[in-house]
């Protein structure tokens, strides 16, 4: 398990979050949300030891990030990051480079890589995909090989910026659902995404980033009655309950805004 001691996380030496307590536990989609800017990316990539922390620790089953080297990290976290370059291989390439961790030196893909891959391209719906150059793909079709890139790595934990982007519907919800299949096999999903109503339907537990601070950690529920999510994004949610459980849509705020408490 993932878990972060009183985290302070930023650039240069200046925070843009501080004293986040957090861990990230097997069994369950933590989704981070929060207003533009408030750090989630910034959170995910010291949590990957991606950027290092200003204060506090990171620790993985215990030991300090700092202490395990990257590939002894990597076989314990994937990142399905936000943006990124496009080279020039094709899809199964591309989601080979998630077998990086378990490969000794000379760097060669063994059977069980090459199936770890076509696994992990068909769990993302993008085995179809596998021979095509990744330039010639379309922002979606990419965005299903970077998850299949994660998967392929075979971690407990995978963390994934706004996975969602660039999908269609129907694959947006594929995503979630691929997201809560994982933590029900045992996996840490950890899902920073803008959609807040997908959010909250697929979240085991939420953390609400705002103003420097995790302002709560609950569970949906709880985080839609305490009207934090009002609070911090200055807009009304709601909810109805469906067949399909609670589904949860923003309206405008009130004339006046949105008060604190
Ligand atoms: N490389 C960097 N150097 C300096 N400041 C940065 C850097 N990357 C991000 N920031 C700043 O850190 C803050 C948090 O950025 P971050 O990308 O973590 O926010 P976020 O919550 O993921 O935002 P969004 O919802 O818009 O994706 C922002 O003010 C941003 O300008």
């Amino acid at each position: 398990m993932i878990e972060l001691r009183h985290l302070s996380a930023g650039y240069r030496g200046t925070p843009v979050l501080e004293d986040v307590t957090l861990t990230f536990p097997t069994g369950c989609v933590t989704v981070l949300l929060g207003p533009n800017g408030c750090g989630k990316t910034t959170l995910l990539k010291t949590a990957l030891g991606l950027l290092p922390p200003l204060s506090g620790e990171v620790l993985y089953g215990g030991v300090p990030l700092s202490s395990l080297s990257p590939a002894q990290a990597a076989r314990q976290a994937a990142y399905m990051a936000q943006s990124r370059n496009i080279p020039t291989i094709t899809a199964r390439r591309m989601v080979l480079h998630g077998r990086f961790p378990y490969l000794s030196f000379p760097r060669r893909y063994r059977k069980e890589d090459f199936e770890a891959a076509d696994r992990a391209l068909s769990a993302a719906d993008a085995l179809a995909l596998a021979e095509r150059p990744m330039q010639e793909l379309s922002g979606g079709q990419r965005q299903k090989v970077y998850l299949a890139m994660a998967l392929a790595q075979e971690t407990e934990s995978v963390f994934m910026d706004e996975p969602t982007t660039w999908l269609d519907v129907r694959h947006q919800l594929e995503v979630m659902r691929t997201a809560r299949a994982l933590a029900e096999n045992g996996r840490a999903v950890v899902l920073v995404s803008h959609d807040l109503c997908q959010s909250l339907r697929v979240a085991g537990r939420v953390a609400l980033l705002a103003e420097g601070r995790l302002q709560q950690l609950s569970a949906p529920e709880a985080l839609y009655e305490s009207g934090a999510l009002d609070r911090a994004f200055g807009v009304r949610v709601r909810r109805v309950e469906t067949e399909g459980g609670w589904q949860y849509y923003c309206e405008e705020p009130p004339e006046g805004g949105v008060h604190n408490g």
